[in-house]
């Protein structure tokens, strides 16, 4: 398990990416790019609710593969709308700073 990290997620990105244009009787990605961006943002939404859900219930292993398929289509979201992951590592990054002090500056206000 300590080999796997969160490069996974760049790794996944690349794999979403080259399903753009391929068969969708093949490729449940490529099928979700024909659908559309609605129909990839509504994925996002159920699998976001059922993550809570699964939390709500306390039941962490479904929890972890509802996180996974939440990811997964928040990926793909990503990919219809243009965005690369290191544009979100990148905010991420600055939010995390390298103290306290600046963790509290640079963090969105709610
Ligand atoms: N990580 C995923 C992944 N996570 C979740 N899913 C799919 O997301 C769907 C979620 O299940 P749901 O019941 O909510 O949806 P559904 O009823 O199948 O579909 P809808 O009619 O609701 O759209 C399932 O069909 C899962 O197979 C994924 N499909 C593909 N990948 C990866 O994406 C890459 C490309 O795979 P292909 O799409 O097969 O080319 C590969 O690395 C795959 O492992």
């Amino acid at each position: 398990m300590s080999d796997i990290d969160a490069t996974v997620l760049d790794r996944l990105f690349a794999t979403v990416q080259s399903r753009k244009g391929a068969d969708p009787e093949s490729s449940y990605t490529a099928k979700l790019f024909t659908k559309g961006r609605a129909k990839i943002a509504q994925k996002v939404g159920e699998e976001a609710v059922e993550s809570v859900i699964e939390a709500m219930r306390d039941d962490r292993d479904a929890l972890a593969s509802e996180s996974a398929d939440l990811l997964y289509h928040l990926l793909v979201l990503w990919a219809d709308a243009g965005l690369k992951p290191d544009e979100v590592w990148a905010k991420l990054d600055a939010r995390v700073g390298t103290s306290g002090i600046a963790e509290k500056a640079s963090r969105p206000k709610d």
